[in-house]
């Protein structure tokens, strides 16, 4: 199983073989792909309580510490627990009360500076992230990174013979357990510093309403079907599991207005056309912006940020199509070879928003998302994702161009293209060659469609110092900071973000809007 990019092998093999059905022997483990949505749709969803499993990860929840993870959880009571705890709080009916969390993250990320992993943070445990660098983001991102590469079925060889945990770190051969040891550390610090903050707070009298505090609360006045852990565990899960995939999404986001600039432009006009002048887009607006939502969809299928899901598990014998599927099987639903299904998205390497627009791709009784997975399983954060992301991309768009930067020679920089590996998929290093040009809008107000003043990326690591910052036509500075996470994670990919965008302190023009 290759660590880079498995689900385009897995596609690949699906191709030779002409069969949307894989199997793979990983080392005596039973592995199977599934690569087409029909597939999916009958063994995910509609033979859901056979196949809504999880396979035991040795590596990830045992000698990482992950077990108490919702994602990585055996199907069964306390997974039932801990995932009702999760959708009382994300549900679809639910989900406005984020609105305002999301809302002010979206355009302090145009006006101010604010990182993506605000939102959680605030709805997890009440706590205000700060502008650059904050360490709860920062904890957060490489948790996650350090759970997502590890939980790849095929990664890691204890995962098939599990007596192999038992090895002492010395033993020639067994970094793996040197890996898990500083794996361990990251999983107990995500459940455990941010949970004993908003606990102090609420000793305190300081805690803001979020998720914790009003969980614990609720959990004082009366009989409740958890128990602390049980809060503690399910915050620890929201946040981990909502900051990279957000973020990989945006990122990707990024890139495709970097490479697709007529969808670009058809985007802005339909906010220009919606939204009135001197006001922010918000929520009520999505209605009647159904290019947005459209560009939306395609950011999520384009580029997954998950394109293998996460393993589903098997643990009787099945039948399907006449294929005989071994008990005991991990399955994976390759949602990047779903995504990409030229059947269902002609062109499908191709970034077409256009693709959702007739609604055909919106069947209710389809799968029409299989970004956020599938059955029992399906992401519980997923109304909430998605609606940050859309305010983020009409906030963003509306004041700003996203275009190459220019090199020394005259010429547009290419994006590298390039991806990370795990579980969760982000572009790398995407920003030395982004633009972003304001202000479509002064800040605050609406378009003016000024002529491009063109602004500029700063380009240096320094993100603070306006020295870097270029401006071009004069007037208006604007940095976009940018955040590279060179750790090496398990000696693997250097990893970059798109975290902040942040005017300096220079003021900004007051063009008058005709
Ligand atoms: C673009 C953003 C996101 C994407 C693409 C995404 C995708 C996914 C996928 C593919 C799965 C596995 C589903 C399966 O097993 O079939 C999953 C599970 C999960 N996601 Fe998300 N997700 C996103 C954002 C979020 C957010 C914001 C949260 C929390 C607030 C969240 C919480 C979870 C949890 C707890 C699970 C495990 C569910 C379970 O095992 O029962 N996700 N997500």
């Amino acid at each position: 199983m290759p660590y880079a990019r498995p689900w385009e092998a897995c596609m690949e093999w699906s191709k030779t073989y002409d069969s949307d059905i894989i199997h793979l022997n990983l080392a005596g483990t039973s592995v199977v792909v599934l690569s087409s949505l029909e597939a999916t749709e009958m063994l995910l969803n509609k033979r859901s309580s056979i196949y809504s499993d999880r396979p035991s990860l040795p590596m990830v929840g045992d000698l990482m510490g992950w077990n108490f993870a919702l994602v990585f959880m055996k199907y069964g009571e306390e997974w039932r627990t801990h995932r009702r705890l999760f959708n009382q709080e994300f549900n679809m009916g639910a989900v406005p009360k984020f609105h305002h969390a999301e809302r002010v993250a979206a355009h302090a990320l145009t006006s101010d500076s604010a990182m993506v992993g605000e939102v959680i943070v605030s709805v997890a445990y009440g706590i205000d992230v700060l502008p650059v660098n904050d360490p709860y983001v920062a904890l957060a991102e490489e948790a996650a990174e350090s759970a997502a590469g590890a939980a790849v079925p095929g990664r890691f060889f204890v995962d098939s013979i599990p007596v192999l945990k038992y090895v002492p770190e010395w033993f020639p051969g067994a970094d793996f357990k040197r890996v898990a040891r500083e794996g361990r550390l990251l999983s107990q610090a995500i459940k455990e510093i941010p949970f004993a903050e908003t606990k102090r707070r609420m000793v305190t009298g300081d805690a803001k309403s979020c998720f914790t505090a009003n969980a614990l609360r609720e959990l004082e006045s009366g009989d409740k079907y958890y128990q602390e852990s049980t809060v503690q565990n399910v915050a620890a899960m929201m946040y981990a599991a909502g900051a990279d995939t957000t973020t990989a999404a945006l990122s990707t986001f990024f890139l495709a207005m970097l490479t697709n600039p007529d969808a670009q432009k058809k985007a802005q006009q339909e906010i220009d056309s919606v939204v009135v002048r001197g006001h922010f887009s918000d929520f009520g607006d999505e209605r009647q912006m159904p290019y947005v939502a459209a560009l939306v969809k395609e950011v999520l299928r384009w580029r997954n940020a998950t394109p293998l899901g996460a393993p589903h598990f098997l643990e009787v014998e099945d039948m399907y199509r006449g294929y005989r599927i071994p008990a005991k099987s991990i399955i994976l639903a390759n949602i990047w070879a779903i995504s990409h299904d030229e059947r269902m998205y002609p062109d499908h390497d191709d970034f077409k928003p256009e693709r959702f627009l007739d609604g055909k791709l919106d069947d209710p009784s389809r799968n029409a998302q299989p970004a956020f997975g599938f059955g029992r399983r399906i992401c519980p954060g997923r109304h909430m994702a998605t609606s940050s992301i859309w305010i983020t991309v009409v906030s963003i768009l509306a004041m700003f161009d996203i275009t190459k930067e220019i090199g020394e020679d005259g010429q547009p920089i290419e994006p590298s293209y390039e991806y990370g590996g795990g579980l969760i998929f982000p572009p790398t290093i995407l920003l030395p060659s982004l633009v972003i040009t304001p202000p479509r809008v002064a800040f605050g107000a609406r378009l003016c469609d000024c002529e491009a003043r063109r602004v500029l990326v700063d380009k240096s690591l320094n993100q603070s110092d306006p020295r870097h910052a270029r401006p071009i036509n004069g007037v208006n500075v604007v940095t976009f900071t940018h955040f590279i996470n060179v750790g090496l994670f398990l000696g693997l990919l250097p990893y970059s973000k798109v975290l902040v965008i942040k005017p300096n302190a220079m003021p900004l023009p007051t063009k008058k809007v005709q």
